[in-house]
C-alpha cells in the first residue's frame, strides 16, 4: 500500500500552479511510457482548480490523452449538473479553441441515451473503459495513469457516500445508484478497486469548509468516511490542499514543486 503525501498551498493559485505542474508531469511520464495518457476528473470544484493554468500549457501534448470522469451525474449532457459539461467549460472547449482539442472519441463521457437507467449507463461506461484498456485481452482492472478526486463535507469521493452499499463492491469497475444523498439521486461511479488500481491518485480540496473532513481522514484515520478507503495498492496517493483546507493537519510533505 502507498504511503501518502499532502502538500499544502498558500493560496488557490499556488494550488493550481503545483496542479498544473505536476499533471503535465504525469502526463508526460505516460505517454514516453504507452504513447497515451488515461485520467478521469471528478467534478465539483475540481475541474477549475485543476485546469486554470493546466489549460493553457503547451507543453502538455492533449491529443494523447483519453479523458474519462471519476464520476458522473445521470443527465444529459447540457444538463447545469453533467460533471462534463462542467469539464467542457473548464479545459476542452478552451482547447478545442487553441487548436490543441483532445480527439472527440478519447473522451469517454456518460451515454446521454441511457441516463434514465443507472445500472445500464454504468454498465456503457465500463464497457467504455474497457474499450481502451482491455484491447484484446481479458483485464481484471483498468489501470488509469491519473484519477483526479474531489471530496465532499461528508467525505464522499466520486460518487461513493457514507454506509453505501457500492462500498462493498468489489466486481464492478463502473456501478450506478438511485440514491445519492447528494442531488441529483441518479449517477454512475467509479468503484474503488479501479480508483486502488490506479497508478496516481491525486485528491484535490481548497477553503476551509473542508478542513474538518481532511483532519478526520490523514490525522483521524476515521474509516468512516469514504474518502479514507482510497489506498492504491501500487500506485501514488497524493492529496493537493490549500493552507486553509490544511490548516488543522499535524503535517504536510515540504513541496517539490518550483512555484
Ligand atoms: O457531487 C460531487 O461532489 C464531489 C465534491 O464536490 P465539491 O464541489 O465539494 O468539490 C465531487 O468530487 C464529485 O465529482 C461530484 O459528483
Amino acid at each position: 500500500m502507498s504511503l501518502s503525501k499532502v502538500y499544502s498551498f498558500p493560496t488557490n493559485e499556488k494550488l493550481s500552479e503545483a496542479l498544473n505542474e505536476y499533471v503535465a508531469h504525469l502526463s508526460r511520464e505516460a505517454i514516453a511510457r504507452n504513447g497515451r495518457f488515461t485520467i478521469a476528473f471528478s467534478g465539483g470544484s475540481l475541474p477549475a482548480t485543476v485546469c486554470r493554468f493546466l489549460k493553457d500549457n503547451k507543453e502538455v501534448d492533449f491529443s494523447k490523452w483519453y479523458v474519462f470522469w471519476a464520476d458522473e451525474r445521470c443527465v444529459t449532457l447540457d444538463n447545469e449538473e453533467s460533471n462534463f459539461k462542467l469539464l467542457r467549460k473548464e479545459l476542452l472547449d478552451h482547447l478545442v479553441q487553441t487548436d490543441r482539442g483532445i480527439p472527440p472519441d478519447q473522451v469517454m463521457q456518460i451515454n446521454e441515451d441511457l441516463v434514465g437507467d443507472q445500472n445500464a449507463a454504468a454498465e456503457d461506461y465500463q464497457e467504455k473503459l474497457g474499450s481502451v484498456f482491455s484491447g484484446t485481452t481479458k483485464i481484471k482492472y483498468p489501470e488509469l495513469d491519473c484519477i483526479l478526486l474531489g471530496i465532499g463535507p461528508d467525505g464522499h469521493t466520486c460518487s461513493l457516500f457514507p454506509n453505501h452499499p457500492l462500498l462493498e463492491e468489489k466486481t464492478k469497475w463502473v456501478a450506478g445508484l438511485d440514491d445519492s444523498p447528494k442531488e441529483p439521486p441518479r449517477r454512475i461511479t467509479l468503484t474503488y478497486p479501479v480508483l486502488n488500481h490506479a497508478s496516481n491518485v491525486v485528491f484535490v480540496a481548497n477553503g476551509a469548509g473542508k478542513r474538518k473532513t481532511i483532519k478526520k481522514i490523514l490525522d483521524e484515520k476515521d474509516v468512516h468516511l469514504p474518502a479514507s478507503h482510497v489506498a492504491p495498492f501500487k500506485g501514488t496517493l497524493s492529496w493537493f490542499l490549500d493552507d486553509a483546507a490544511s490548516k488543522d493537519l499535524s503535517e504536510t510533505s515540504p513541496s517539490p514543486f518550483k512555484l
